[in-house]
């Protein structure tokens, strides 16, 4: 059964976080002149960024290194004051860090463990159970859930220092989301896993959100992350929202190309099928290339005429290259 949940949306409007930065001249003669005369600068992480979540939705926030994604996610969830503009999460001012406001929310950073590191994760769970003030039954209801959908069985006794990477995170997951938060901020969860933990980090977020309708931001480095959760995607970009809509539109505005993937009965050179289109790519019988979107029925259409096509398939890039493609040619990026 989905328990409901209101409240549980996200209101930003015009978010602008500064960080002051001390200029520090090298060596110790430097460092004694910083002293004296300290001298600084303005590092703009966030500059007027806007948008809303509606309860119960999945959003990716992509974005290259540095673009003020992780700066977001800490003045969402309190960490940080902004320098301007308007934060609502489940109807609370987030700076206040109220007591309420914090039982809705929960931050995961992937590089970044709450759990103890020299006691067994279980300890850790109390000491959440301690702080959220969550009843009994509640608790063990959950501990049941969560063991049994991220396999947590044989590891919650296990001293945190003695887990594997994919082991420690799924119980970092779990500690964070003991208390059923609303709103789930998530940073990186599957940094440093691998495939296998990975899905199943994924699985278990999933299945919180259906279970739950919790609202749920995800940043992730791993686009199969990304597509596998959120349909809609927040782009930011050196601080701005450079993009917000869905992922289709994403591949549509990002790449002025779409991916041709064919089966040959016979084998086809990769100079010859260059006549179709760029970046041409033959394995034995399949090829793949690509071709102008305005063009992309005529292109297929000559390909099957004159060539013995077993199947041919009509794709959108992968996100990856959409992405690299995006930050590779600067901000021409819009909203749509
Ligand atoms: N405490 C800080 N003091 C000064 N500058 C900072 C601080 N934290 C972040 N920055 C700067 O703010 C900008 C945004 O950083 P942020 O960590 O939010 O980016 P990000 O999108 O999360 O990047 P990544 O994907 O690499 O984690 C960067 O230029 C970064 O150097």
């Amino acid at each position: 059964m989905t328990a409901s949940i209101p409240d549980a949306a996200v209101h930003v409007r015009t978010l602008r976080k500064s960080y002051t930065v001390h200029d520090k001249e090298p060596g110790f003669m430097g460092s004694l002149r910083s002293f004296v005369r300290r001298k600084t600068h303005q590092v703009e992480a966030v500059r007027g960024v806007s948008f809303d979540l509606e309860p119960g939705e999945v959003v990716g926030f992509l974005g290259p290194n540095g673009a003020g994604k992780t700066t977001t996610l800490k003045m969402l969830s309190g960490l940080l004051h902004p320098s301007g503009g308007e934060v609502r999460v489940a109807g609370f001012e987030p700076r206040r860090r109220e007591a309420a406001f914090l039982k809705r929310i929960t931050l995961v950073m992937g590089q970044k463990q709450q759990l103890i590191w020299d006691l067994p994760a279980l300890d850790s769970f109390l000491v959440n159970q301690a702080i959220y003030e969550i009843p009994d039954a509640q608790y063990r209801a959950t501990m049941r859930e969560f063991t049994e959908v991220l396999g947590l069985e044989g590891i919650l006794k296990k001293q945190v220092r003695k887990l594997s990477l994919g082991e420690r995170m799924k119980c970092e997951l779990a500690a964070a989301l003991l208390h059923r938060p609303r709103v789930l901020f998530l940073d990186e969860p599957t940094i440093g896993l691998d495939v296998n933990m990975q899905e199943s980090v994924r699985a278990f977020i999933r299945d919180y959100n259906e279970r739950y309708g919790a609202t749920v931001i995800l940043t992730s480095h791993y686009m199969a992350d990304v597509t596998a959760l959120a349909r809609r995607i927040l782009v930011i970009d050196r601080g701005e929202l450079v993009f917000d809509g869905d992922l289709a539109h994403l591949a549509a505005q990002g790449s002025a190309g779409k991916t041709v993937r064919l089966q040959l009965r016979q084998p086809v050179t990769e100079a010859h099928l260059a006549r179709y289109g760029s970046d041409v790519r033959v394995d034995g019988l399949s090829a793949e290339l690509t071709v102008p979107r305005a063009e992309v029925s005529v292109r297929a259409a000559r390909l099957l005429a004159d060539l013995d096509v077993a199947d041919l398939t009509v794709e959108d890039p992968p996100i990856e290259q959409v992405m690299g493609q995006l930050f590779g040619r600067g901000r021409e990026v819009e909203r749509v």
